[in-house]
């Protein structure tokens, strides 16, 4: 049970635009948001999208149709913004590109379609609200949403991992170029929160629902949820913790953590199945023991 742990004007005074906005975690994202008192931008390439989400939320939510990767319509649809709303007080990086398929059958534009969008679009979209903060002497929090493939990489998924990794950098690179202006980047990295636009991109067939996607191999048992999701987002978008910069943080339930290189699969075995561990490592250690002459145990 998650509950609510926010108090409701959290994000009162607050103006945040989120890329991506219009569908799945981006646009549940944008409720809580709203819900604690932040005025809310979507960005998308769909407008029918990006007015039926804004239409669809309580509370102060404007649209604007953006291509991330266009940094010349990033540039100029944040004057835009600026000009009619006033400052950005948050940026929350969450558009994003993918599918699954072998690398070596990839084009050109598969790959700058993916990497570009993640790895150029959060660039262009943090850049366009930094330099404007910079100028205006404002302060500001930046918030990327990645993967845990940050640091373990993925196959079949090569060029997300890329552009996920990217953006990992410049949340570290940017934390400590930007911190005496009082700008800070932080980063979530999700386990899975199956959402409808990225389930028909990662498992198109059903035959494709591997690792990533199994609950069972979740240390929690579970996948994650949008308020899980919500509140760490709010929680570094909000005043509560503003020494917190450059970090990228795992919500996965464990997932990462527990690969197959690791012994988190013994979590099957039964008291029983202990036991019978116990006594053969024992006895393997007496039979050593009794080879050992005087070189016994510790004194
Ligand atoms: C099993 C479930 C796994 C769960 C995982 C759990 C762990 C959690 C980790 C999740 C991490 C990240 C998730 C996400 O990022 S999900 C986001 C998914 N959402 C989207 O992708 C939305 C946006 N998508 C799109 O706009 C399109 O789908 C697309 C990515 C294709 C981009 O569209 P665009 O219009 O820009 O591009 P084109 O259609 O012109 O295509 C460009 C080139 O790409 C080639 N292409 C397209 N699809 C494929 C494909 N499936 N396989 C190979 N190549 C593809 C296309 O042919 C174009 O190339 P060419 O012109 O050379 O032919
Ligand atoms: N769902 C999950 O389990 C996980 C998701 N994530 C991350 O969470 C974020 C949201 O994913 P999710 O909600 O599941 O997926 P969605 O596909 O629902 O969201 C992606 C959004 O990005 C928008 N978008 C794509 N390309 C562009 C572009 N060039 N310019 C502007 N907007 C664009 C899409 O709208 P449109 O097509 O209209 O432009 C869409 O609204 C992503 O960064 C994803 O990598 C991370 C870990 C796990």
């Amino acid at each position: 049970m998650t509950g609510r742990p926010f108090a409701p004007d959290l994000l009162a005074g607050k103006r945040i635009l989120i890329t991506g906005g219009g569908t799945g975690l981006g646009r549940a994202v944008a409720r809580h948001l709203v819900e604690h008192g932040a005025q809310v931008h979507l960005w998308g390439r769909r407008p029918a999208v990006l007015d039926e989400a804004a239409a669809s939320l309580p509370g102060s939510v404007h649209t604007q149709v953006v291509d991330v990767r266009d940094g010349e319509r990033v540039d100029e649809a944040m004057g835009e913004l600026w000009d009619e709303h006033g400052p950005l007080t948050g940026v929350l990086n969450n558009a994003a590109a993918n599918f699954i398929a072998p690398t070596e059958s990839l084009s050109p534009r598969a790959f700058d379609a993916v990497s570009g969008t993640v790895m150029k679009g959060s660039f262009h979209t943090t850049h366009g609200a930094g330099r404007r903060w910079i100028a205006a002497r404002l302060p500001g929090s930046v918030v990327s949403t990645l993967t845990t493939w940050v640091w373990t990489g993925s196959a079949y998924v090569v060029p997300s991992a890329m552009g996920k990794a990217a953006v990992h950098a410049m949340t570290m690179s940017l934390a400590v170029e930007w911190a005496r202006h009082g700008i800070r980047l932080n980063a979530v990295a999700p386990g899975p929160i199956p959402t409808e636009y990225a389930w028909q991109m990662l498992n198109p067939t059903g035959k494709s629902g591997v690792g990533a996607t199994q609950a069972d191999q979740i240390p929690m048992g579970r996948m994650g949820t949008v308020e899980e999701l919500a509140n760490l987002t709010m929680f570094l978008l909000s005043d509560a913790c503003p020494y917190l910069t450059g970090q990228t943080i795992a919500m996965d339930g464990g997932q990462m953590l527990a690969g197959p290189g690791t012994f988190a699969g013994l979590a099957e075995m039964t008291d029983q199945d202990w036991a019978d561990a116990r006594a053969k490592s024992e006895a393997a250690t007496a039979a050593s023991k009794a080879q050992r002459g005087g070189l016994g145990g510790p004194h």
